[in-house]
């Protein structure tokens, strides 16, 4: 197992080139399966939940090539015919779980394992099965597994998404593109992961109506083909590198290959801050102010704050002049985090879904434990700003979402080096 030691403190001052994104790649390589000949995606990021996923995908006897140097994910669903995703890869990542989705619409059956434990509290699928039964799928659970089984070509109706969810919108409409008559899902997610499958699907040949509104209506076209296309950025790590680069006052970052329209409201809550903020076409300049205003937050479905970026914003407040709350309304307790940042020297304290933070204090470095991926990703951020040696243990979680982030890292004058963690 790795860890990171970080010495601090340390201004950030370069570039930094944003990598694809892990969240928009896995739902391309899973409608990849649906096409008749091999998709290629480009811009596919060197991630451990991407070579899980092509495991995932590999075991139903789909061809899967990998270039690393180009980052470049070729899917050749040629020999699929095994159509199963067992636990031992399903409990490593929750997507895995667009398999079911993605085989019975093509197939018309399935077997995938219930994604496992979570790492900070629940996150059902209730909505995923409910709506595939919808739809007309028969599906039941079976020792940990649901099978699902659809006839050649399903009714459909109409499912409303309470609450929405990426998820099962991916899901949803991976079932629905070969296999309904007509399928709509209302409150369905507008996050730029979803717009993108949808738009990708389309160019695959597939009818999708509503695309970028909270309600998709698809109906079944007889085949799919495969295409050339490209990732999204990632726009979490865009967002984590801005808050990375205004929480030390001396640093100033240029972004780049930003996919800029991805950012949502983002951009102007970052303002708030006071930092100052360019946006190029495909690039983010960030220069840190000489004090961080106090600014609270409440996550929300895109365009509003992503749940996924509260942590590092949380963490980035423990700088500021003031006080300030972070509110999760999608993940209710996603603060395991919290504890590691007070170890740190950082006032925080938990009340229901918000945590309320009091600043500037100065924060000193210790050993932290990783706990998922973004609540890892701020323990960095918050050994960048510590002074002396932060040891963030258990890194395995953060390989998971963020490409080279030691390189990128030390690349704009950060100390941060990579080892073998003592067990
Ligand atoms: C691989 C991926 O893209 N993961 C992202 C995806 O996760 P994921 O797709 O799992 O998250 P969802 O959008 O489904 O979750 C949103 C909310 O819906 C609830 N819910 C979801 C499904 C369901 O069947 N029943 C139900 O109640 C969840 O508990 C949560 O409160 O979107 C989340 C919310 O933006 C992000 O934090 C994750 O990074
Ligand atoms: C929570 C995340 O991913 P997953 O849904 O795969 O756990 C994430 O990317 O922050």
């Amino acid at each position: 197992m790795d860890k990171f030691i970080i010495e601090g403190p340390t201004p950030l001052k370069g570039t930094i080139p944003i990598s694809g994104s892990k969240n928009a790649a896995l739902p391309l390589m899973a409608a990849a399966i649906l096409g008749n000949s091999p998709t290629t995606i480009k811009n596919v990021p060197k991630l451990r939940d991407i070579y899980t996923f092509n495991n995932v995908i590999r075991v139903t006897g789909t061809h899967v090539n990998f270039d690393e140097e180009e980052s470049t994910l070729t899917i050749d669903p040629a020999n699929l015919a095994h159509l199963e995703a067992p636990y031992e890869l399903v409990r490593k990542m929750r997507a895995s779980f667009y398999m079911l989705g993605a085989l019975l619409g093509k197939f018309g059956q399935a077997k995938v394992s219930l994604p496992g434990g979570c790492a900070w509290g629940p996150r059902p699928v209730d909505l995923h099965l409910e709506g595939m039964r919808k739809m007309g799928a028969d599906i039941k659970l079976d020792e940990g597994y649901v099978i699902a089984r659809a006839p050649k070509m399903m009714e459909g109706g109409t499912f409303k998404l309470e609450p929405s969810s990426v998820g099962a919108t991916i899901n949803l409409v991976l079932a629905s593109v070969l296999r309904v008559k007509e399928f709509t899902i209302k409150n369905a997610a507008k996050e730029p992961d979803v717009v993108l499958l949808c738009k990708r699907l389309v160019e695959m040949g597939a009818d999708i109506e509503g695309i970028g509104t909270s309600t998709l209506t698809v109906r079944a076209v007889d085949s799919l083909d495969g295409i050339s296309t490209r990732n999204a950025a990632d726009r979490i790590e865009t967002g984590t590198f801005m808050i990375a680069a205004a929480m030390h006052p001396e640093s100033e970052v240029t972004l780049t290959n930003v996919d800029v329209d991805d950012l949502g409201e983002f951009p102007d809550t970052f303002r708030k801050v006071g930092a100052e903020v360019e946006i190029g076409e495909d690039s983010v300049y960030v220069k840190a102010p000489a004090k961080l205003s106090p600014t609270s937050i409440k996550t929300e479905i895109y365009p509003g704050f992503p749940t996924d970026l509260q942590a590092q914003w949380a963490t980035m407040m423990t700088q500021a002049e003031g006080k300030s709350s972070v509110t999760d309304t999608i993940y209710y307790d996603r603060f395991s985090y919290v504890p590691e940042i007070t170890r740190l020297g950082a006032n925080m304290e938990v009340e229901e879904n918000t945590v309320h933070i009091e600043g500037k204090t100065p924060l000193k470095g210790a050993s932290v434990m990783s706990t998922d991926l973004r609540a890892s990703v701020s323990l960095v951020l918050a050994g960048m700003v510590a002074e002396g040696k932060t040891d963030v243990l258990r890194i395995y979680h953060l390989d998971r979402g963020y490409e080279d982030l030691e390189e990128k890292l030390t690349n704009v004058g950060a100390r941060i080096r990579r080892t073998q963690q003592e067990e």
